[in-house]
């Protein structure tokens, strides 16, 4: 069972490519798979007290699922439920995939609890926040929310040195890769120097396995 991390559950057509990709997945290796939507704010400690039998449930699901995928997606809510579910899945080695919020989700995770850098956070989040680890691209223009993003394809290159990279091996190990981009943010360069000597997180990609997937 795969659970997806989210916060538009509700709606039926949220994370339909999520959805697609990984039946699709499945299908390759006659592995049939449950997806299962968790509300990513119900992880919240908050929901402890204000909704103990939505957080419980959501808990349960979250540890009785094969793997973890956390989406994409804007603004502050749910944030927090996001970085739980990234930190759980670290300290329990849980395979993980991280998409665009979701990676970004991790890289927080990382910060505060890896380097302790102490509130950590994305300036999506909290602008104030004394440890940037996510920043707004030169490019977007924050005063104006329509056509700021970074948006279409774009290439990203592999280090010659990546020779272990798990994420490339699954690209057939090629020098180079086109991907679809749709973000404001992104992770602050002058951090990426900590995270490369601190673990095997490589920020500079949209996306972060953990292990292999088990199914
Ligand atoms: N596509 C996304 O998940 C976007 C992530 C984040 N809100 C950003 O704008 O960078």
């Amino acid at each position: 069972m795969v659970a997806i991390v989210g916060k538009y559950t509700r709606l039926e057509d949220s994370y339909i490519s999520i959805r697609k990709a990984l039946h699709h997945a499945g299908n390759k290796i006659d592995y049939k798979v449950n997806i299962k939507f968790l509300e990513a704010s119900n992880l919240e400690s908050t929901m402890l007290s204000d909704n103990p039998a939505s957080y419980h449930d959501a808990w349960h699901n979250l540890c009785v699922c094969d793997c973890v995928v956390v989406p994409g997606g804007f603004g502050k809510c749910g944030v927090e439920g996001k970085i739980k579910t990234c930190k759980w899945c670290r300290v329990n080695d849980k395979p993980f995939l991280g998409i665009c919020l979701g990676f970004q989700a991790a890289v927080i995770e990382f910060s505060r609890n890896v380097l302790k850098l102490d509130g950590a956070n994305s300036t999506e989040v909290y602008s104030e926040t004394k440890h940037p680890v996510v920043i707004d691209m030169p490019e977007h223009n924050t005063s104006e929310m329509g056509g700021t993003m970074r948006l279409g394809k774009r290439t990203t290159l592999f280090k010659p040195s990546a020779v272990t990279s798990k994420i490339r091996r699954l690209y057939g190990n090629k020098d180079k890769i086109d991907e679809r981009h749709r973000h404001r943010y992104e992770v602050n360069p002058e951090y990426i120097d900590q995270f490369e000597k601190n673990g095997n997180c490589i920020p500079l990609v949209l996306m972060l396995i953990k292990k292999e997937w088990k199914y």
